[in-house]
């Protein structure tokens, strides 16, 4: 994709977009419906776990959860864990927290996996939830078994780690990755505590099989729930430069060392790609023979933009911040 230049550039704040250009654009091609036997798997697995715990990313507080785990695992108590803490602009907390209430979602705890910051409420939370869970009869088992479910790259298997660091001192047990769809398969019980003697299931990341609109596919896709080339890097680079201007967050603009804040995306990659040396020469045949030009590598700076955002460096961001602005659903 490339985009029209716009006439945008150095005029900070004096024209950012109102709306992204969503139309024609196919949210389903973007994600692969073949998820459906993990959750298959998991369901067949229900009979062995006292409670779910459902892991999101804290930059989509109230937006991208699979509705089918509802459904399907609905029986279980549950408890949310919004991962990725250090990512989000958390400033509206208490409002997530109201909306999140408003779903009937009273169990929420935010957590960073990586820092292991907050770990330690999540054991408590789930034998509290367990022992007063009047559909549990524990007879004489002592131990507890929680299913760790969410979308695709929240952060499950990290948590896993986090809490075996924390309550066990040991070291990973599942494997985690940057990319989703790390972990295949429902896996074996994962011991993460001694006292109480709690195990935990990994689960593979399982999305909704229908995202309901082409802005929350772009919401998901930055947050990296989708292998970012079936979006198109150089769209979802333009998605994070849009979220980032109309939220006035331009730690780009310094991060880069570009002239001046712009929203124009072809703009800002040509920036990127000189800054990082990204260029690449190519032949182009004129009247009078080859000639060979320099051009930005546009793929690779918007891949540079992403991981810049994705690893933090750009600020913490809350892309929910349109549906935050709704007032919360009153739940029956
Ligand atoms: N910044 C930040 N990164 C995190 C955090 N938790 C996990 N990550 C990173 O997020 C990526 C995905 O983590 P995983 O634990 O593999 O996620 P998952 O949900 O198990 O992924 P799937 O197996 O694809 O479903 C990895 O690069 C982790 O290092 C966190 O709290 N903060």
């Amino acid at each position: 994709m490339r985009l029209a230049s716009r006439a945008l550039c150095g005029a900070a704040g004096a024209g950012w977009r109102e709306s992204f250009p969503l139309g024609g654009r196919d949210v389903a091609r973007w994600f692969p419906g073949h998820m459906a036997k993990g959750l298959k798997k998991m369901q067949s697995s229900l009979k062995l776990v006292d409670c779910i715990i459902e892991v999101h990313d804290a930059r989509i507080p109230l937006s991208g959860r699979n509705p089918l785990f509802q459904e399907t695992l609905g029986l279980k108590p549950h408890m949310l864990v919004l991962n990725k803490m250090d990512l989000a602009d958390l400033k509206e907390q208490q409002k997530i927290i109201q909306h999140l209430e408003g779903e009937g979602l009273k169990n929420v705890v935010f957590t960073n996996c990586v820092r292991d910051e907050n770990i330690k409420q999540i054991i408590p939370m789930v034998r509290g939830l367990v022992e007063s869970s009047y559909r549990y009869h524990r007879g004489e088992s002592l131990e507890y078994c929680a299913m760790v479910i969410g979308i695709p790259n929240v952060g499950k298997s990290s948590l896993i780690n986090a809490l075996r660091r924390q309550h066990l001192r040991k070291g990973k047990a599942t494997r985690v990755g940057g990319e989703p769809g790390i972990t295949r398969a429902v896996m074996s019980r994962i011991q993460v505590c001694e006292r109480p003697l709690m195990f935990l299931l990994d689960t593979p990341g399982v999305l909704a099989p229908r995202i309901e609109s082409v802005e929350m596919g772009l919401k998901l896709a930055l947050c990296g729930t989708v292998l970012d080339h079936l979006v198109g890097e150089e769209t979802l680079a333009d998605y994070l430069l849009y979220t980032l201007n109309r939220h006035q967050l331009f730690g780009y603009v310094q991060h880069y060392g570009l002239a001046a804040a712009c929203d124009d995306i072809a703009g800002v990659l040509k920036q990127v790609a000189v800054r990082l040396g990204k260029t690449q020469k190519v032949k182009v045949l004129t009247g009078t023979g080859d000639v060979n030009v320099i051009q930005p590598n546009y793929p690779a700076a918007a891949r540079d933009f992403l991981r810049t955002f994705r690893s933090g460096l750009l600020g913490p961001v809350m892309l929910d911040r349109d549906v935050l602005q709704r007032p919360p659903l009153a739940h029956p």
